[in-house]
């Protein structure tokens, strides 16, 4: 049996990412509509309602006005953007992060795919927090890079077409300068923290990928946990899964290109227990797990289907 699958937004970049994956499927047929047609909200609402999942790859408010398309109780969504993310009726999509998430999801009708910066935070934060390591009101930050597609078609634009309006030829910059990023409130409530992280992204002039990393202070957290404790925690937590690995060989270096082009997600622990200091770093594309590997793979779980099929691994 083959399962309907429309994507809403199926033009943009994170939409054709999705579509290649799905591309030879034989288990998935593709509703299209007309390229003249794909904003025509009559055109969008019949191919809604007829499809047996609908992965949403839009900006938050046309993502909420697909929803409100949606009269078909029958229908499961995977909503890429940040409208649905830490709603209480909408089931967080990230299957590895906690033990009974897959079948959470499983049931769910309605899925929120996780932002790309939260995905690494989240992954390297959220097992220490439910094993009490990290306190739920310990101070964190969170320093990031991105490639520029993670900003999608306008930021594309900005970095390669010079007569874009906001054309750049800068290699690097930080942004989120007020600290009143988008993705700080699902990185506090999915983490299970007490207190918002501080939150420093910056973007570089590389197409795809990202760096997420949580720096610690070993010596300031109860008990004063090793480097090696941690990693055993998290190898521990992620075990049995293909798309989270945690990598034990020493490194002198990581790049943004590490798992670019890839759905896999990468971490790292990195500790100097004499200073009692240690460097977590998540490794991932912003269109892989950060995006389209991971609508994927909650489509798969909603369908019932391989939950790795069509996966880059
Ligand atoms: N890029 C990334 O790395 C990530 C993106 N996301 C999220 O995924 C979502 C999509 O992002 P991304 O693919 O980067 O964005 P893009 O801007 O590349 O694509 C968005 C697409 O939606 C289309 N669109 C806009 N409004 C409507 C509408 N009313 N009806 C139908 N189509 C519409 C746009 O049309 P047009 O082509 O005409 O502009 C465009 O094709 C966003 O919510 C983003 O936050 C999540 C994680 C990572
Ligand atoms: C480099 C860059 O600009 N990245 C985007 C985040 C990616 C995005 O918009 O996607 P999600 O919120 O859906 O994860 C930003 O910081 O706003």
């Amino acid at each position: 049996m083959t399962a309907k699958v429309f994507i809403d937004g199926a033009a943009g970049t994170t939409g054709l990412e999705i579509r290649d994956r799905l591309a030879g499927r034989a288990d998935i047929e593709l509703i299209a509509v007309a390229e003249e047609r794909r904003k025509d909200p009559a055109a969008r609402a019949e191919a809604l309602n007829a499809a047996d999942a609908v992965v949403l790859c839009l900006p938050d408010d046309a993502a909420r006005e697909a929803v409100a398309l949606i009269a078909n109780p029958a229908v499961r969504v995977i909503d890429a953007s940040t409208a649905h993310r830490t709603a209480a009726d909408w089931a967080y999509g990230f299957a590895e992060l906690d033990p009974d998430q897959r079948d959470t999801l499983a049931a769910a009708t309605r899925i929120s795919n996780p932002g790309c910066y939260p995905t690494g935070f989240l992954a390297l934060v959220r097992p220490l927090v439910r094993a009490g390591l990290l306190p739920a009101d310990t101070p964190l930050s969170v320093n990031a890079v991105s490639g520029y597609s993670g900003g999608g078609k306008s930021m594309i634009a900005m970095f390669e077409d010079p007569a874009s309006p906001d054309a750049t030829d800068t290699a690097f910059r930080a942004y989120a300068l007020n600290l009143g990023h988008k993705h700080v409130p699902e990185m506090q409530k999915r983490a299970g923290l007490a207190h918002p992280p501080i939150f420093l992204p910056s973007v570089a002039k590389t197409y795809r990928g990202m760096l997420v990393e949580v720096p610690l202070h070993l010596h300031l957290l109860p008990g004063r946990p090793t480097g090696a404790a941690i990693r055993e925690l998290l190898a521990a937590a992620y075990d049995s899964s293909r798309v989270v690995r945690v990598i034990t060989d020493d490194r002198p270096v990581l790049t943004i290109e590490q798992a670019a082009g890839t759905d896999r997600l990468e971490l790292f622990v990195h500790a100097d227990e004499k200073a009692g200091q240690a460097r977590l770093v998540a490794a991932l594309d912003n269109l892989g797990k950060g995006a389209a590997g991971a609508a994927v793979q909650n489509l798969n779980i909603a369908l019932g289907l391989n939950e790795i099929e069509g996966l880059r691994l």
